[in-house]
């Protein structure tokens, strides 16, 4: 991982950390980017990606699964034993917060995530469109999530900017 991504604390377990999103969200170009601290090229995701990651001496497996309206139904299969939830919005897309919307509490009211934490990353704040966190709020309705503690962060993926403070986030989180 990147230099933000250093050694600090020990533990010999390894989270398990799903990032899901609509299509075009920016999932895989985020967990390029913590995975290598560079921007790679993407296509869109059939299947999955993975990569392990270290931070503060602690080990992730990151696993970001293709966001298409058909793959969404394959997400159930990545839940069990999963740690956190990174769910990534293209803040700039707003013809689509509602089915966003949709997605993320059909995600965070599967039984199998109970107790997990829900990283929101707004991505594409280069966007001259993108909306802010709390207009994200508002419009997501996030202030009706219930049982799992999240947050939202503005991101953008093809800089970097914003992934360090959210993980940094999320891992604390994680118990
Ligand atoms: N402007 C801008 N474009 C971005 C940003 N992050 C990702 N993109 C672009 O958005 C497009 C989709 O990115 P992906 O990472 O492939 O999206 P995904 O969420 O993995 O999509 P699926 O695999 O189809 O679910 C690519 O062209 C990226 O280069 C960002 O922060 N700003
Ligand atoms: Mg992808």
């Amino acid at each position: 991982m990147g230099n933000w991504l250093s050694t600090l604390f020990n533990s010999n377990k390894t989270h398990k950390i799903l990032i899901l999103g609509l299509d075009n969200a920016g999932k895989t170009t985020i967990l390029y980017y913590l995975a290598m601290n560079e921007i790679v090229y993407t296509c869109p995701t059939i299947g999955s990606n993975c990569e392990e990651l270290e931070y503060k001496n602690v080990k992730f497996k990151c696993w970001d699964v293709g966001g298409q309206d058909k793959l969404r139904r394959t997400w159930s299969a990545y839940y069990p034993e999963t740690s956190a939830v990174i769910f990534v919005v293209d803040s700039s897309d707003h013809s689509r917060l509602e089915t966003t919307r949709k997605e993320i509490f059909n995600v965070l009211n599967n039984k199998e995530l109970e107790g997990c934490c829900c990283l929101i990353f707004a991505n594409k704040t280069d966007k001259k469109t993108s909306l802010e966190p709390k207009e994200l709020i508002r419009a997501l309705k996030l202030n009706e999530i219930q049982n799992h503690c999240w947050a939202i962060r503005p991101c953008c993926a093809l800089t970097g900017k914003g992934l360090k403070e959210g993980w940094s986030w999320m891992t604390n989180k994680i118990k």
